[in-house]
């Protein structure tokens, strides 16, 4: 139901905050659901960004939490998350289709998820927030992830929290740049 996506997407707000802020990205929270069958849903896994050594995202953070947990690669994940699991994405920001740092952008991370089995994976991803155009504009995530089979709903509710906490670490002239424009990247900034 709304009311329980909404009370997942609370629980990203919350993860979001414990994530360092910094210039060069966004706070983001993800929370990784079973919704299974009869039985109340259950978290499988959380993650933040910058929770995991490196400069890693949420969703990035709550696979790879995943995977170990079930002690399968990264890319094997998909043979541990079976069909009845129902397995739902909870994620602040839309996954990213594009990382300035060249990094594997999480929307790949995710349809890696079905790889192994089409039915199997990550079922559906529901964010909070469009990506601002910060870094990147016209993420092509949503499209991405259709075309992969996977589900996604954007619930604006707490868009203004979202934004707010994921810029914490950005200075005022960093504005989101409108599409079209080229994204300067100071010399100083880069990681
Ligand atoms: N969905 C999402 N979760 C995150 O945890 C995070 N940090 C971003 N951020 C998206 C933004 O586009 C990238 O942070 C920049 O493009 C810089 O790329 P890196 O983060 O350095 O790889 N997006
Ligand atoms: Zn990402």
């Amino acid at each position: 139901s709304k009311q329980t996506s909404l009370s997942y997407l609370r629980q990203t707000i919350d993860l979001a905050k414990q994530s360092p802020p910094k210039p060069t990205n966004f706070r983001v929270g993800c929370v990784i659901v079973a919704h299974g069958g009869t039985n109340p849903s259950q978290v499988l896994s959380t993650g933040y960004t910058l929770e995991l050594e490196g400069n890693t995202h949420a969703e990035q953070c709550a696979l790879t939490k995943l995977a170990s947990k079930h002690s399968v690669s990264k890319d094997d994940l998909g043979s541990q998350l079976l069909p009845d699991l129902n397995t739902v994405l909870y994620t602040s920001l839309e996954p990213c289709g594009k990382r300035l740092s060249g990094n594997l952008p999480c929307v790949q991370r995710i349809i890696n998820t079905r790889k192994h089995n089409p039915e199997g994976g990550v079922r559906k991803v529901v964010f909070g927030a469009k990506e601002p155009g910060t870094f990147v504009q016209d993420s092509q995530s949503c499209k991405l992830l259709t075309e992969a089979g996977i589900g996604w709903e954007y619930l604006p509710d707490f868009e203004e929290e979202i934004l707010s906490v994921a810029m914490e670490g950005h200075t005022k002239d960093d504005k989101p740049k409108q599409s079209g424009e080229e994204v300067k990247q100071d010399e100083g900034q880069q990681t």
